[in-house]
């Protein structure tokens, strides 16, 4: 029986997560991997939750916390027999008890150039200032590429939103292929505007394409908060659950995407994707479409054809319509 890892959130069930090997120098995040122990011998399922750990600052982002969520994310994109990703957000906070999915970037260390590296000593918590700024490295707005990595890895991401979704935490929210919210504790605000930054990307624009035009510009130009039920009238969240629901629910979701053919759901995730990811959206469609084509003799018969030095003969292979 593996060990159970530590309770990291008060709504994470241990018995439910393994820690993920690899992984034991994270500081901002928590990385695990679904687990079915009620077996003899556990069993690995395909889903695993990545998690904002920094719960006293409502999970803000700084550029170290990107780079692990980078990171995990990768791993999990690279992990073949899992299909399903939760982004959730642990918590609550030790402060004052409130509760946060991610309330976007570290204000404490935003820069001119961007979000800076520090040297705080205690892993980014009260530390956290300007006056520790690491001047050798350069500020960063890589939670971009954390955005498009969601957007291209063939798995379904889901955000697991138990608390505020502001500024960039939004975001990721609105680019993750599916939300479910918190009744009690969810509230989702775009913060942007009020802090002088603009996701001008998926962010924004593609929020419209989610929920219209007059209802993603009221989000950023009024900044005004909403609940998990008013996100899902709008069409904004996929599902509302009740605050100790909320893990199984997303685990549930996991459990169903795994019932499906994993080809199906990457091709349809690049599908949605294609019409507004421009040539990016074609070329990560067409390149599955490639894959797909090379395990077909028309294609083997093209290769083997130039090792062998030898016209390729497509005859057994008619102009199909
Ligand atoms: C999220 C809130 C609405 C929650 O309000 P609440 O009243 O519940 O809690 P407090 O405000 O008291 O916060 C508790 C505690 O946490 C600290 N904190 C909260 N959020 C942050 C933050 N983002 N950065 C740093 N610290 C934060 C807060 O100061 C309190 O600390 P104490 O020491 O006083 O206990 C509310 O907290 C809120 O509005 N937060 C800020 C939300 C925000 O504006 N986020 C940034 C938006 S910009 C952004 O995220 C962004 C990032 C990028 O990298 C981009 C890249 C490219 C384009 C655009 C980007 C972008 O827009």
């Amino acid at each position: 029986m593996t060990e159970l890892p530590r309770t990291v959130s008060e709504t994470f069930d241990p018995t439910r997560w393994r820690e993920v090997a690899g992984f034991d120098d994270l500081t901002d995040i928590t990385y695990h991997r679904g687990v079915d122990r009620s077996g003899d011998a556990a069993r690995d399922l395909p889903v695993v939750r990545i998690a904002f750990d920094r719960p006293e600052v409502r999970n803000a982002f700084r550029p170290h916390t990107v780079d692990e969520l980078y990171r995990a994310l990768d791993h999990a994109r690279m992990t073949s027999d899992v299909g399903t990703v939760l982004i959730a957000g642990n918590g609550p906070s030790p402060k004052d008890g409130g509760w946060a999915f991610c309330s976007g970037g570290d204000q404490r260390i935003r820069g001119r150039s961007g979000y800076q590296y520090t040297t705080a000593p205690d892993g980014g918590g009260a530390a956290q200032t300007a006056d520790h700024v690491d001047p050798a490295r350069a500020g960063r707005l890589h939670i971009l590429e954390v955005q498009r990595l969601i957007r291209t890895m063939p798995k379904v991401v889901v955000a697991v939103v138990d608390g505020w979704a502001a500024g960039g935490g939004h975001s990721l929210h609105v680019v993750a292929d599916l939300t479910i919210g918190c009744r009690q504790h969810a509230r989702f605000k775009q913060t942007d505007a009020d802090v002088g930054s603009f996701d001008g990307g998926y962010g924004s624009a593609y929020l419209a394409r989610q929920i219209g035009q007059k209802r993603a510009r009221e989000i950023f130009f009024l900044a005004r908060e909403y609940s998990a039920d008013d996100a899902e009238r709008w069409g904004a969240i996929n599902e509302v659950a009740e605050h100790d629901d909320l893990e199984a629910l997303a685990v549930e979701y996991a459990r169903i995407i795994a019932t499906k053919s994993p080809q199906a759901v990457r091709m349809l995730k690049f599908a949605f994707n294609l019409p507004d990811d421009g040539l990016m959206g074609q070329q990560v469609f067409a390149g599955e479409a490639t894959r797909l084509a090379y395990m077909t003799d028309e294609a083997v018969e093209g290769r083997d054809a130039f090792l062998e030095r030898r016209d390729p003969d497509w005859s057994g292979f008619p102009y199909a319509f």
